[in-house]
């Protein structure tokens, strides 16, 4: 009989961090800078400036979020960097890499396959930076859809992504900004809440993995303990 696969439950951490020490210079390894610059030489060929702007608005906003959570900031810096390789990959590009890949495919990335691009973002990542680790390679791919069970660092990228300072200024991301330096799970929970009514508000299609990652963190958030019974 063959064994069940082994359901990966990350350790989510059950205290706040908000009055954790932020520190403004993280330490970088040798590897970092140069592997930054060749990113975003790539990256000047491959996406629009406005797009790299935003890019790096969210490698500076993981780096943020990563310190704050205690998290690794270099894995952070690399996800932000990386997260939107394949952002203007066209379709049938990202449909056929998808394939070769042998990913799963919903029938929502079939008629809208551009939501492959975090996916298809990773592939690059992999291929042309030879980044393996896989922690880095999952926030990448989460970036867009999130998915349930996801990581922390996945956690920050994805709302880096949607919370970096050129996303605007209603008291909704102010919220949600707010809500990630303080708590990881709720934040996500609540931006893809915030992402599920955009989405119905403009009629768009929905692809189920923001309804799953929802209802993960709503129920992990809403399922630990009061935050009042911590030290
Ligand atoms: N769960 C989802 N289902 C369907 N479309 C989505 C979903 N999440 C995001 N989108 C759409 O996919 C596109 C890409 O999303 P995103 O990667 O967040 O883009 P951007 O960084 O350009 O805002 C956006 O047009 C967004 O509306």
């Amino acid at each position: 009989m063959r064994e069940s696969p082994k359901l990966f439950r990350p350790k989510y951490p059950k205290a706040e961090f908000a009055n954790a020490p932020v520190s403004s210079e993280p330490q970088f390894s040798d590897e970092f800078q140069p592997l930054r610059e060749r990113v975003i030489a790539w990256l000047k060929l491959n996406v629009p400036e406005t797009r790299l702007r935003h890019i790096l608005r969210v490698e500076r906003m993981s780096i943020e979020l990563a310190i704050r959570h205690h998290l690794d900031p270099e894995k952070a810096a690399i996800a932000g960097l990386m997260h939107d390789l394949a952002k203007f990959f066209k379709p049938d590009r990202l449909l056929q890499m998808a394939r070769d890949e042998g990913l799963e495919l919903d029938p929502i990335d079939e008629l809208n396959p551009h939501l492959l691009h975090a996916d298809i973002g990773a592939v690059v990542a992999r291929d042309e930076f030879g980044i393996h680790d896989l922690d880095i390679l999952d926030a990448i791919r989460n970036h867009t859809l999130g998915r349930p069970q996801m990581s922390l660092l996945s956690c920050v990228v994805y709302l880096a992504d949607g919370l970096e300072p050129g996303r605007g200024n209603t008291p909704e991301l102010e919220e949600l900004r707010r809500l990630s330096r303080q708590d990881l799970i709720e934040a996500t929970w609540k931006s893809a809440d915030s992402s599920v009514k955009h989405l119905i508000h403009a009629r768009h299609l929905i692809h189920p993995r923001t309804v799953h990652t929802r209802n993960w963190f709503l129920q992990t958030a809403t399922q630990r303990p009061r935050k009042s019974s911590y030290p």
